[in-house]
C-alpha cells in the first residue's frame, strides 16, 4: 500500500510512503530526457538499481553524510552537468539521506537557475523532515546551510525497504526529527514512541511507518503554508537553534539529529524558565528522548562557542537571537532576546 501525503503550495507535489516503490520514479520525471543520479558509497548499490530504470543517467558519485554538502561539491555536480548537456526538461535525483538529498536539491536548485528535482530518501530523518519542504543548501565555514535555496522537489519517495539497511544508530537520529514533531505539533507522535520505543526503532513495524506518516504530515501543514520560512515554518526549527551550533562545533562529525536531540533538551529548558512550559512537558522531552537512546548531554565548556555560532542562526535579526519555544505541549512559539543569564541557565540542563 502507498500513502500519498499532498504538499500544497504554489507547486504542490506528493510525498510517497511504501514499500519497493521503484516503479513509481519514472512518473515523477516525465519528460527529461536526462537524469542526474547523485549518491554517496553505501547507497551505490541502491543507486545503480534505480538508475536502471531511467533514461540517460550521469551517476555522480559525491561524498558520505556532511562532507558531501559543501560549495566544492556542488560545484562539481555542475561540471558535470555542464559536461552531460543538462537542460532545463532534464532532472537531479539525489539517492540517499538528508545530506545528499539536501546537496541534490542545492545542485538543482542552482543549475540553470532551477530544474526539477526528486529525493529518493533512504534515511529515517531524510523521510521525515530532509526530503520534504524544498530547503536545499551546503554547509560553509561560518556555519551549517548558511547556503541554499527554497526549491520544492517535483515528487519526495519514501521507501520504508531503505530503512533496512540504515545503521541503527542513524534510525535512532531520525527518531529526533519524529519527537521533536510530536513537541509542536502532534502528541500522539509521542504517546506511540513511549508506548513501544522498541517498534518506534523497527522499519518492519507499523508503528514506525505510522509515525514517518505523521511526522511527514506535520511538516507538509506547515511548508504548504509558509514555504520561505517567513513566519509559522520557524517552527521546524524547534532545537535547532543549539543542535545546529553543537553540529559546527564539532565540525559536523556529529549526527544532526544528535545534535537535535541536545537542541530540544535546551528549547524546553529555555521555555520552563522563561515561564511558558510547564515542568511535567519539559521533563518529557528527556524521558522520551533518552527512551529511544539519544544523547541529551554537552560538554560543560562549550557555552562561549555555541551562543557565538547561534548568532548566526537564521531565525536571527541582527543582534537579537530568537528561539522556538513551547508555551504548551503542541503550542511553539517564539523568544526573542532573551538574556544571556537565561541562555545559560537553560545550558546548565544541558551541561548537567
Ligand atoms: N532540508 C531539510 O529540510 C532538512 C531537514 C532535516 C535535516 N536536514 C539535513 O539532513 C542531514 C541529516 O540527514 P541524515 O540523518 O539522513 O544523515 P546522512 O544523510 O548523513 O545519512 C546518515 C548516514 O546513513 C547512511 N545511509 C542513509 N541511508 C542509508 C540506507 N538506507 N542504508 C545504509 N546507509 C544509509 C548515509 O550514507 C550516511 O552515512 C543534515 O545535513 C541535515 O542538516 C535537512
Ligand atoms: O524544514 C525546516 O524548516 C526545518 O527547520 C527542519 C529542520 O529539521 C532541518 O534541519 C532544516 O534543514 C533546518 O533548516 P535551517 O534553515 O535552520 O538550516
Ligand atoms: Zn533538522
Amino acid at each position: 500500500m502507498v500513502t500519498r501525503i499532498q504538499v500544497g503550495g504554489n507547486r504542490p507535489y506528493d510525498v510517497l510512503v511504501g514499500n519497493d516503490l521503484g516503479g513509481e520514479l519514472p512518473g515523477l520525471i516525465d519528460g527529461a530526457a536526462r537524469v542526474a543520479v547523485l549518491y554517496s558509497a553505501p547507497l551505490r548499490e541502491r543507486a545503480e538499481r534505480i538508475a536502471a530504470a531511467l533514461p540517460q543517467v550521469t551517476p555522480i558519485e559525491v561524498p558520505d553524510a556532511e562532507r558531501g554538502k559543501s560549495v566544492a561539491v556542488a560545484a562539481r555536480c555542475w561540471d558535470e552537468l555542464g559536461r552531460a548537456g543538462f537542460t532545463r526538461t532534464d532532472v537531479v535525483v539525489g539517492v540517499g539521506g538528508g545530506a545528499v538529498t539536501d546537496l541534490a536539491g542545492f545542485v538543482a536548485a542552482g543549475w540553470l537557475r532551477g530544474v526539477r528535482w526528486v529525493p529518493v530518501s533512504t534515511s529515517l530523518l531524510g523521510m521525515v523532515d530532509a526530503s520534504v519542504g524544498g530547503k536545499t543548501g551546503v554547509n560553509i565555514e561560518a556555519g551549517k546551510n548558511l547556503v541554499g535555496a527554497f526549491h520544492p522537489p517535483a515528487g519526495v519517495l519514501c521507501d520504508l525497504d531503505a530503512l533496512t539497511t540504515l545503521p541503527a544508530d542513524d534510525l535512532t537520529a531520525g527518531l529526533a526529527e519524529v519527537i521533536k514533531c510530536g513537541f509542536i505539533a502532534d502528541p500522539r507522535i509521542l504517546d506511540l514512541v513511549e508506548d513501544d520505543p522498541r517498534a518506534a526503532a523497527d522499519p518492519s513495524s507499523a508503528v514506525l511507518r505510522e509515525l514517518v506518516e505523521r511526522a511527514i504530515q506535520v511538516k507538509a501543514d506547515v511548508v504548504g503554508i509558509d514555504l520561505k520560512e517567513s513566519g509559522p515554518r520557524e517552527i521546524l526549527n524547534y532545537g535547532h537553534t543549539l543542535g545546529h551550533a553543537i553540529e559546527k562545533r564539532e565540525k559536523y562529525t556529529w549526527k544532526h539529529g544528535h545534535a537535535v536531540s541536545v537542541g530540544l533538551i535546551f528549547a524546553a529548558a529555555l521555555s520552563e524558565l522563561s515561564g511558558r512550559l510547564d515542568s511535567g512537558t519539559r521533563e518529557r522531552h528527556r524521558a522520551v528522548l533518552e527512551l529511544v537512546g539519544l544523547p541529551t548531554a554537552y560538554g560543560e565548556g562549550a557555552w562561549t562557542d555555541l551562543l557565538s555560532a547561534m548568532r548566526v542562526d537564521k531565525k536571527a535579526r541582527a543582534a537579537t537571537l530568537r528561539f522556538v519555544v513551547l508555551d504548551g505541549l503542541a503550542k511553539p512559539g517564539i523568544l526573542a532576546g532573551p538574556s544571556e543569564e537565561l541562555l545559560r541557565a537553560a545550558y546548565a540542563e544541558v551541561a548537567r
